[in-house]
């Protein structure tokens, strides 16, 4: 992996995980608009997309993220990550294990790892292969049906191991709550809804990551 993209990585905020938007049919607008706000990381989490269809959206991805300098990322899937030329592919603890996904991408891609539970953040924070980690859900999501919240503890477990490794908190955050994650010790957060479904996404990116970036 290029230094460049870690680099970018240990600098990153605020990363975003979206859909295709095909219901708003906006895509290219909203990625630039995000980016333009201040969204470090865009992942494209569309499940149950066909690979050539991904692929089809990652290029309008790959594009907006190229122009503003920003890091892409894919979900679950290597050979996607492989051939959309992603800086990153996301991995969760029942997706492809973090060593056969490099056993096919090599040390070109950043690799990150979902953890639940304190036992997975302790291990994401030191296993061979891992770039960066995400805990949560802080509070229970709709976008992750079914997925209990361990809340803020898990926050403040992550916090306490005092970890170079970049992490994030994930679920159910938005600029209302955002305070209560950067108390519990997290400087990285990943959203969904506070920007899929905002009103205005540039503004609601700009606010988070104003926020974000002044709380160091
Ligand atoms: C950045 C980021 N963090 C967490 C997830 C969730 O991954 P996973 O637990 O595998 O769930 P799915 O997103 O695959 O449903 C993520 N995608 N991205
Ligand atoms: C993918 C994922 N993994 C844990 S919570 C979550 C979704 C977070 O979505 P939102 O920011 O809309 O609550
Ligand atoms: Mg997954």
């Amino acid at each position: 992996m290029p230094d460049t993209a870690r680099a970018a990585l240990a600098d990153a905020r605020l990363y975003l995980c979206t859909d295709a938007r095909k219901r708003q049919g906006d895509l290219p607008e909203f990625l630039d608009a995000v980016l333009a706000g201040g969204v470090d990381i865009v992942q494209l989490r569309d499940k149950g997309m066909e690979a050539g269809e991904e692929l089809e959206h990652l290029a309008v991805f790959a594009e907006a993220c190229a122009r503003h300098g920003r890091l892409l990322a894919v979900n679950d899937r290597a050979d996607v990550a492989h051939a959309a030329g992603a800086d990153v592919l996301h991995l969760g603890q029942g997706d492809l294990p973090v060593a056969a996904a490099r056993e096919i991408l090599g040390d070109g891609v950043l690799i990150g790892r979902s953890t639940h539970a304190e036992a997975e953040a302790a291990d994401a924070a030191v296993q061979d292969g891992v770039d960066y980690f995400c805990t949560g859900p802080c509070w229970p999501t709709p976008t992750k049906p079914g997925r209990p919240a361990p809340g803020l503890d898990l926050v403040r477990y992550t916090a306490a191991l005092g970890t170079e490794r970049p992490w994030f908190a994930i679920g159910g955050i938005d600029l209302g709550n955002l305070d209560q994650v950067l108390d519990a010790g997290a400087r990285r957060v990943v959203v969904v809804r506070a920007l899929t479904e905002a009103t205005d996404p540039g503004t609601a990116a700009a606010d988070l990551a104003k926020r974000l970036r002044a709380a160091h």
